[in-house]
């Protein structure tokens, strides 16, 4: 078994400088201009080795990808063995090993960690990676690599995938051979299992009409035609998927003026959408693991369905097939949302769905964590991140329930087929918006009955850079400021729902409220990012 080499180590290092600035591990991993990223690629390549050296050589991924950014940015983050987000007390030393000054330091704080952490630096090390779309990416492979090979790692490059797919690879390779298999580890296993899935949810129904799909111009548009050569075609009862903006031969398109994020943060459709009014929409974001839908409404107002819709749908769906199989006793569904959700979804959720919600900080992790409380735990982030997990006592009573009646074995082979469908380790764009097409056919719906549910409250987010944004310090999932002192209760004097928090991946606070008009929503905004103005600028 190949263990590190200290020289190769340093001189692997020194290919690759520290540029002198001082990193983080945040939210979504490390995340700056690409051309910043080489040292951080390398060392994060040492961390994910001692990371499976820890695990007793469970397989560790790397992704590289900066998601909704601009494409001259990328970025890096680790996958643990089950396919979940890298371990919160790990990505301390993520920046640690990010930070370290001189290819000696790291040399030296590889070793203190190792011994720190108890590793046996004899035990096998595997890590899988891939990357996305981005120009900088195979640089950067490159980077990884030399750390993987100085610190005797077994390494597979699966070379472009979606984020979700290497998180799904990831788990496919740890449980391989368990009672927990979850799939083939190969990219045409990950297609083989969502198709036959939703082939499977889809029997029996006809899908609700066409869906055209922007693919931000990232790595997300080749694999969705790739999948569609897995799926039913329109002549069987398939849903009829339209492919746009999947152009990554041009690199520097990717999430220019389309994607998820444009969609979302401008609340229009990109400009080179040519749908007509009422037709369905969907935006990926650059790495395919944000989905939202939208259309323009017969009046031609333009509609977005984001991720708090995609969550109360798949709620209430999933209700519905417990309560039609029988199961419903087993499965305790819950929703987890963030601060940004739309009070009106919660509201929803809450009196009409009849379900509980679970309010977490900002970031995937804390959501999907918090869903794991459910038997079944739908999370969803405003921006459309998000999925469904199936707790293993909720899996198994899908998989053994015996039906009563033939109503009961149709809700039963639908609630199985969603097992499959949805992935499990993270919020899967692809996994997601099939997901959604299998609930309106189910429902047979259009967009006009989906946004018909609940009527969102109008809202306004507002960025507000102040001198430092860690003076502000918010509790109770973000809700409330407990420092700077002071000015929650200024806040507390206005009128409407509103909350400010430091952005975990911008340099800035951001303000998010809701009122009952646009107006009040408007000037509630102001009001809260004054007082984050007057309050940021104090000594
Ligand atoms: C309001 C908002 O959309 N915040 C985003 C954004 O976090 P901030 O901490 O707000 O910068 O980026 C995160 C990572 O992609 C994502 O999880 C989150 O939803
Ligand atoms: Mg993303």
């Amino acid at each position: 078994m190949a263990i590190m080499d200290p020289k190769k180590l340093v001189e692997g290092s020194a290919k690759h400088p520290q540029p002198g600035k001082v990193f983080q591990y945040g939210t979504a991993g490390f995340r700056m201009k690409a051309n910043l990223l080489d040292s951080v690629v390398y060392r994060v390549g040492l961390l994910a080795a001692l990371r499976s050296r820890k695990l007793n050589g469970q397989t560790i991924g790397v992704m590289i990808t900066a998601s909704h950014n601009p494409p001259e940015d990328n970025g890096v983050k680790l996958v643990d063995p089950m396919g979940e987000m890298l371990e919160a007390s790990w990505e301390a030393y993520a920046t640690l090993l990010a930070n370290a000054a001189t290819d000696e330091a790291l040399l030296e704080l590889y070793k203190k960690l190792s011994s720190d952490l108890k590793i046996n630096g004899e035990a096998p090390a595997r890590v899988i990676f891939a990357r996305d779309t981005r120009a900088s990416g195979s640089r950067l492979v490159g980077c990884l690599i030399d750390a993987l090979e100085a610190a005797g790692a077994e390494h597979t490059d699966f070379k472009l995938l979606t984020t979700p797919q290497l998180h799904y690879l990831v788990r496919c390779v740890n449980t391989k051979g368990t009672q927990y298999e979850y799939g083939d580890v190969s990219e045409q296993g990950y297609y083989e299992k969502i198709g036959a899935a939703f082939k499977r949810a889809m029997k029996h129904r006809k899908s609700s009409g066409a869906v055209t799909v922007d693919c931000a111009n990232g790595v997300g548009g080749p694999k969705l035609k790739e999948l569609l050569k897995y799926l039913p075609t329109k002549a069987e009862g398939g849903v009829d998927i339209k492919v746009i903006n999947d152009d990554v031969v041009k690199p520097e398109n990717l999430n220019v003026q389309c994607g998820a994020d444009f969609v979302k943060t401008n609340q229009r459709a990109p400009p080179s959408s040519t749908t007509k009014p009422l037709e369905r929409c969907a935006s990926l974001d650059g790495d395919a693991d944000r989905v939202v839908y939208y259309f323009t409404s017969d009046e031609n107002i333009f509609r977005l369905l984001d991720g708090d819709r995609i969550a109360t749908l798949a709620a209430s769906f999933l209700g519905d097939l417990g309560r039609q199989s029988g199961l419903a006793e087993h499965l305790k569904i819950g929703v987890v949302q963030t601060a940004y959700a739309n009070g009106a979804s919660t509201q929803y959720v809450e009196s009409n769905l009849k379900l509980p919600v679970i309010c977490t900080p900002t970031g995937v992790k804390h959501l999907h964590h918090a869903a794991t409380r459910f038997d079944i735990g739908v999370y969803f982030e405003a921006n459309g991140h998000g999925t469904v997990l199936f707790s293993p006592a909720a899996l198994k009573a899908i998989a053994t329930h015996e039906p009563q009646s033939p109503a009961q074995q149709a809700a039963l082979e639908t609630l199985q087929a969603l097992t499959e469908l949805i992935n499990q380790t993270v919020g899967d764009a692809l996994s997601d918006l099939l997901l959604v097409e299998v609930i309106l056919a189910h429902k047979n719906w259009g967009m006009r009955e989906w946004l018909d549910t609940y009527v969102d409250l109008p809202n306004r987010l507002v960025r507000v850079e102040v001198r430092d944004r860690n003076m502000f310090v918010a509790v109770d999932a973000e809700r409330r400021l407990e420092s700077p002192p002071g000015a929650q209760a200024e806040i507390d004097k206005l009128v409407g729902r509103s909350f400010a928090r430091a952005s975990g991946t911008e340099d800035a606070v951001r303000v998010y409220a809701e009122a009952a008009t646009r107006g009040e929503a408007d000037d509630l905004a102001g009001k809260v990012a004054n007082v984050v103005r007057q309050f940021g600028a104090a000594a």
